[in-house]
Order: C-alpha cells, then structure tokens, then sequence
C-alpha cells in the first residue's frame, strides 16, 4: 500500500461521510503519533485508540523477525493466541474483514506488522480499508519522527563527548577520556585507540587495562587493527568470525574478545594514522548501526587527536623523513635524455598513473620510481618493493596479495600483501617480465578495479595503490611469445620512461664518476682525487655493460684503493678488452689506405657516440676541434664548403 499523502486525503475525505467514527479514530490516532516514545508506547496507545473507535473486544499487534517467526508486540484486552499459518495468510490479504480482523502492515525495509482486531464482525471491508490507510500512514510517520528524535540524541550526545575532548589537553588523557567516553555510548566493555607508528611498523594502543604503563604495541599487520590500518576500510568481528582477532592481545591484556568494531582514524589528507576500536557488545553483536556511528566520531576523534601537539609532531616527523628521503635520491645527469627524463618524472609524480620503466640493468630504474614516489604527494605513505625475479610463482602470489589462515600448507596466520602495506603509497614491482601468468591476471585485476582477494580469502579488500614497474626485458617481445598478457602491458605502458644505458650519456659518466669518487673519497675520509684526462678518456671509451652499478663499483674501488692525487687511466680498475672496438682493417689494403680506413671509422664512432658533438668528440679522442675538422674534411668525411 503506497499512498502520497495528496491520495490518502483524498480517500479518506471521500469515505468520512459515511464512516463518522473515522474522524475520531484519526484525531485519536495522530495524537498518538505525536506523544509515542517508542514503539511499544505508539502499539498500546494506537490499540486502545482503535478497541475504543471500532468497539473490539481486544487488539493485538504482531511482528515478524528476520528469520521469519512472529512476536507479539502489544495486546490490548484478553487477545487470543493466533498461529504462524494464520499469521502467514493474513499477510498475504490486503485486510481481512470478520469476526478476527487482520491489517497487515508492510513497510519497505521494516519488518512486517499485523494489527488483529477481534470481535470486530460489524466492520466492512471498506471500514478495515480506510483504517488500514491510516495505520499506515501513521506508522511511518511515527517512524520516521523516531529515527529523527533518535538521531537528535545521538548527535546531542556526541556532541557534549567532542567538546570534553576539546578541553583535553595531554594525549594519555585524552585517549583515556576518548575510550571511558565511547565505551558508554556503544554499550561496549572495551575501547581503544591504536596510533600508528608506521617506520617502525607498530601500532600503540591506549588506554591498554591490565598492561604496563597502558600501553598496548601490537605489529602493524597483524589482526583486526592491522587489517584497518592497512586497508583504511572499517571491520565488524562477531563471535563466529572470531579467528580473526589477534589472539596475542587478548592474552597481553588477559580479556577475551567476543566481538569487535574498529575503524581507522584518517588525518586532514585522508590518511591512516591510527584506528579507533571497541570490544565486546555488552549485548549480543555491534551493528550496522554502531558501525555508522563509531566510523563519524572517529572523524571528529581524528580531529580532535591532529590537532594534539603531539599527534601533529608525529605526523609532522613522517613529513620530514619523506622530505628528507625525497632530497636524499640523486638522479645525476645533464645528457639531453637526462633532462628529459628529469622533466617527465616531475610531470607524473603529482599523478596516479601506472609507470613502466626501461632499461638496461643498472642504468637506475629503482633511482627513478623511488624518484616519482617521494617527489610526489603519496610521499608520506609507503614505498614497497617487491622483485619479481627473486620469488617464485606460488611465494609470489601470496607475497603480492597476501593470504588467509590456512589458505595453504604453512600458513599459520593471515598475512596482508605487500599491495596492501603500500596502500595509499607506491608499490615497485621490479623486473615485472619475469612475473608469471596467473601472477599477471591477478596484478591486472587489481589494477583495473583497485580490489583484491587475499589467497584463500573470500572478501574483496579496497586498496589505492600507485604501481610503478620496471624491467629489463623486451615486454613486446615478451607479449609476441605469449610469456607477458597483452593487457596488463598496455595497462602499466601508460606512461614508460626509458632509461639509456650509460655508454648513450655522452659526458654524464664523467659527471657521475667524480660525483661517485667524492662521495667514496668523503667515506675513505681522504680529498677526492682528481681525474687525468686519460683516465677521463678511458672511462669514456668503455662500454659500461653493467651502467651506472658498474661505474659507481669502479670509483669506489678506486677511491679506496688508489691513494695519489691525480687517477690516470692505469690505474682505474676497468677490464681493458672490455672497450669498444673499431672495426677492423682489411689486411689487403696499403698502410696509407688501411690508415685512412681506421680513423674514419675511430672518428665516426667517436661522433656518433657524442650524438654528433663535433667538440665533445674531439675531446673524447684527445683533439682539438679544428684538428678534428681538417682531418674529417681530408677523410672526406666532411663536405668541402663545411
Ligand atoms: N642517475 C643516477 N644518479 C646517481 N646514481 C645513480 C643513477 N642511476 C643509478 N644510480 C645508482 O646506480 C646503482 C644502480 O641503480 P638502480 O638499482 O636504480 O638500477 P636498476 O636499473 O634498478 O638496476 P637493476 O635492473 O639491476 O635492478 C644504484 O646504486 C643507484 O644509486
């Protein structure tokens, strides 16, 4: 029965005439909508309202549980006992007129209600309609003022706890206050406030009764508390999902949990800094309800412990380091690809987007996505990196997604995924090529709908994780052979930045070498040495197969090893049949034909190498420019109005 009110009016102005007693019935009723408390109040009055108005010998209200049984809320006068097969057939009628007249009352989202009313034989059908339109009406309108006044209490209530809060000022008190405070409003035995250290991976909770100085250090990934803090989602535990909790606390504190509602305690920018937890519902289970409630004034407790001196010290202290780590990462290189690379890391660092990065080992891919991290503003939250080549295909799964209890041999407890840790910060996956195809599947899953299922879990877990992957590896290649999904490719090739092997850098290595050699001289606790420069043409004439770890290897051996002042070429520990070759001369050819051959080709290496830098090629080969110039134009290797 869905009446606005327009219709409602409208029938019962039409049927008023005829039904004077009507009249009375709804002034009685609505009386009674606007005086009830509760509902037990709203069922006795409108009984009595309708045994006086209809003349009935007795009225009973009936409700329906969840799982289906009736229960008689209210009886007015000796009401008979009726059966769950009547009850059933009555509810299926719109009214049903007789001696024992029935109304059912169905309400979207509320439990079924029947008003029976007995003796009742003189009422028509039409009389039990019209009465059944305002039971209705009433209803929800009595229900609708009670969530109102209800939530007008709550807000009162709540209200009354923040401001005691605001007038706390030291943390231990506050927290105490926050707990005592809470503990009343849901009916709860327990309430603790869990603050997150996260560099060293804890969780502090307070107030901790029955534990030394009330404080309660818990590992940050661990039970229920850890699962909030991780995921930033709140969790209802209730006695039958009670593996969940961590056990080791209950023992520290020598309690046992029964149920439990945490939710985390989000700073200004939406991240997790602690989480807010009640235990044990002195009451059956904690509801949908409390749930709500806990989750908005763990907003305003939020509130209340930033604005604490020491909270914002401790939120301040994770600023500095991650603006200390961020100064920290060099990215040392002026070649042309350099600058670029540099510009593009500072355009995608304040994204979300995927990275993909390129290069051969060692030439700083690690550098560049811990690079996009911290200069970005996810740098507060974590940075894990996971290499994908070290673990194999079941270990990587479960390292990656994390895993439930008993999800396979050996998993004693339940582990968050190292996509979980990273939540709200970056996840480095490192030689991603070498992930396996259900890896894969799993990875693009999360990508695409930022949700995963831990192994052997049932629940979806949220999580907002930037990724950033690098490999070595040809991933088009790769996807041609079938060994890397064509999907998940396209899907972290958002962005790709290539990073160009050291021998492409042109005088970076010089740059990069002195830097290295400073660095490693300042550790050896001597001055740096200067580079000769053959030792500067030596280092730019070797290949570098292991790039930047190679010279970085090279310039600390050196700085510890060679203690002159000036490094010639000598004495710099490079492996000397490791240099580039020039090509090879003919045997047949004269010695003036032979000799033109080879410094054509030494020069055309050289330039090509210096991106065709005629002065940087020059120098690289031990010349002047204008020597350089005239042999090239003698070699033929220049036009002669050049
Ligand atoms: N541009 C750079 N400036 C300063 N140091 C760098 C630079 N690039 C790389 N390095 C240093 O070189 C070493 C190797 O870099 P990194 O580990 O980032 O390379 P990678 O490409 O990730 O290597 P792999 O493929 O072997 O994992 C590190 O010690 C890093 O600090």
């Amino acid at each position: 029965m869905n009446h606005s009110h327009h219709d409602l009016l409208a029938s019962l102005r039409e049927k008023l005439p005829s039904h004077p007693a009507l009249g009375t019935l709804i002034v009685g009723i609505w009386s009674v909508v606007e005086s009830a408390q509760d509902l037990t109040e709203f069922c006795q009055g409108i009984g009595q309202v309708l045994q006086a108005t209809t003349v009935c010998s007795a009225v009973q209200f009936q409700q329906q549980g969840p799982s289906g049984d009736w229960k008689r809320l209210v009886a007015i006068g000796s009401a008979q006992k009726v059966t769950t097969s009547q009850l059933g057939d009555w509810l299926q009628a719109d009214v049903t007129p007789g001696t024992t007249a029935a109304i059912p009352i169905i309400l979207l989202g509320e439990p079924n209600r029947i008003v029976i009313l007995e003796g009742a034989a003189a009422l028509t059908s039409e009389q039990l309609q019209a009465t059944s339109q305002v039971l209705h009406f009433a209803l929800q309108r009595f229900l609708e003022n009670l969530t109102q006044t209800q939530r007008a209490t709550h807000l009162k209530a709540m209200l009354s706890m923040v401001q005691r809060w605001h007038q706390t000022d030291d943390l231990p008190s506050l927290l105490n206050e926050m707990a005592e405070c809470s503990t009343q409003f849901f009916a709860a035995e327990r309430a603790s406030i869990f603050l997150w250290d996260k560099p060293k991976h804890i969780l502090v909770g307070r107030p901790a009764l029955g534990v030394e100085d009330g404080k309660l250090v818990v590992p940050d990934d661990k039970g229920v508390v850890g699962a909030v803090v991780q995921t930033g989602q709140p969790r209802r535990v209730d006695d039958m999902l009670g593996h969940e909790v961590n056990r080791d606390i209950d023992k520290q504190l020598e309690f046992h949990t029964r149920s439990l509602l945490c939710v985390p305690l989000l700073d200004r920018k939406g991240r997790v800094f602690g989480a807010f937890e009640l235990i044990n519902k002195r009451s059956g289970n904690f509801t949908t309800q409390d749930e709500q409630g806990l989750v908005e004034i763990a907003v305003h407790a939020a509130a209340v412990l930033e604005s604490s001196q020491q909270i914002a010290e401790l939120l301040e202290s994770r600023d500095r380091i991650a603006a200390a780590q961020a100064a920290e990462i060099q990215l040392i290189g002026e070649s042309p690809p350099m600058l670029e690379l540099r510009k593009n890391i500072d355009r995608i660092s304040a994204t979300k987007l995927p990275v993909l990065v390129l290069g051969e080992n060692g030439t700083g891919k690690e550098v560049v996505s811990r690079m996009i991290h911290y200069h970005g503003n996810r740098r507060g939250q974590p940075l894990v990196s996971v290499n994908c080549a070290a673990l194999p295909d079941t270990l990587l799964e479960s390292e990656l997604f994390g895993h439930e209890k008993g999800a396979f041999t050996g998993a004693h407890e339940s582990r968050p995924g190292k996509f979980e840790l990273a939540s709200g910060g970056t996840l480095f996956l490192d030689e991603i090529g070498d992930m396996s195809l259900p890896g894969q599947a799993k990875l693009l899953r999360v990508l695409e709908n930022q949700v995963l299922t831990r192994l052997g879990g049932q629940v979806d877990i949220e999580v907002d994780v930037r990724v950033i992957a690098a490999t070595n590896q040809d991933l088009p290649k790769l996807v041609k052979e079938n060994l890397f999904r064509q999907d998940l490719f396209y899907r972290l090739d958002v962005v790709s930045l290539h990073l160009p092997p050291l021998r492409d850098r042109g005088n970076d290595i010089l740059i990069l070498a002195e830097r290295f050699l400073a660095e490693f001289a300042r550790k050896a606790r001597r001055d740096p040495p200067m580079l000769s420069s053959d030792a500067k043409n030596r280092l730019l004439s070797h290949m570098w197969p292991g790039n930047i770890r190679e010279l970085r290897n090279t310039m600390e051996r050196t700085a510890f090893l060679c203690d002159r002042e000036i490094v010639t070429a000598e004495m710099l520990p490079l492996d000397t049949n490791n240099g580039p070759q020039v090509q090879q001369v003919p045997a047949q050819l004269d010695l003036s034909e032979a000799t033109d051959r080879f410094q054509a080709d030494f020069i055309s290496y050289h330039l090509e190498r210096s991106g065709g830098n005629m002065s940087q090629a020059a120098k690289n080969m031990g010349l002047h420019r204008s020597n350089l110039h005239r042999k090239m134009k003698q070699l033929g290797l220049l036009d002669e109005r050049d």
